[in-house]
């Protein structure tokens, strides 16, 4: 069974009229890049690659989450990605890291980001995850906030030369 199909109607019905919301799927590729360009550079990907990158996420979807929400055309508006990580710690426990978080600029504002998170936080509990965790910068705070999730720190980086 998907997911998303799982999803509980406060979920799915307080979308827009029309839109859904569903996994990502192999046909999305130029629509979800599109979207993810208003979060960061994407770069130039080829057809090989993203088949390979995809193919494996799908190999690993206990692992590997990512949601698209289409809008009443069926065009992909917003996506979002949920990772879950395997720990020792608290008795092997799971933990969820949100990630890549992109709502389509003319989209904004209509609680497409909110609906995201509220599915990618229902199908990390529902895999057993104690927390879900994520980055964001300060700007992004308050929407956070506003989708239940506490400033918990402070995040570090290094970046490498590629
Ligand atoms: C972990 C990461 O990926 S961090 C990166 C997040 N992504 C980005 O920064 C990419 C560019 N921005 C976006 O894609 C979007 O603007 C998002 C994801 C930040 C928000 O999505 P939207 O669909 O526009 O927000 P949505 O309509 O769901 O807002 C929900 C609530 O948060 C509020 N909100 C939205 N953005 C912000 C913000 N930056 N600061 C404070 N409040 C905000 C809204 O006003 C709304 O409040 P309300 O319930 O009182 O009306």
């Amino acid at each position: 069974m998907s997911k998303t199909a799982s999803l509980p109607s406060e979920i799915t019905t307080a979308l827009p009229p029309g839109y859904t919301i569903r996994e990502l799927q192999k046909k999305d590729k130029a629509e979800v890049l599109e979207v993810l360009t208003v979060l960061t550079t994407v770069g130039d990907i080829s057809n090989a690659a993203w088949d390979e990158r995809f193919e494996y996420i799908s190999k690993h979807d206990d692992t590997y989450t990512i949601l698209c929400i289409l809008d009443d055309k069926g065009r992909v508006c917003a996506t979002g990605s949920l990772i879950v990580e395997r720990k020792f710690i608290r008795n092997c426990g799971l933990v969820g890291h949100i990630e890549d978080i992109a709502v389509a600029r003319d989209q904004q504002g209509k609680k497409l980001g909110l609906r995201m998170i509220n599915a990618l936080d229902y199908i990390a509990e529902k895999a057993g995850c104690y927390k879900s965790i994520l980055d964001c910068s300060e700007s992004n705070r308050g929407f956070y906030e506003k989708c239940g999730f506490k400033f918990a720190g402070i995040e570090m980086a290094r970046y490498y030369n590629k």
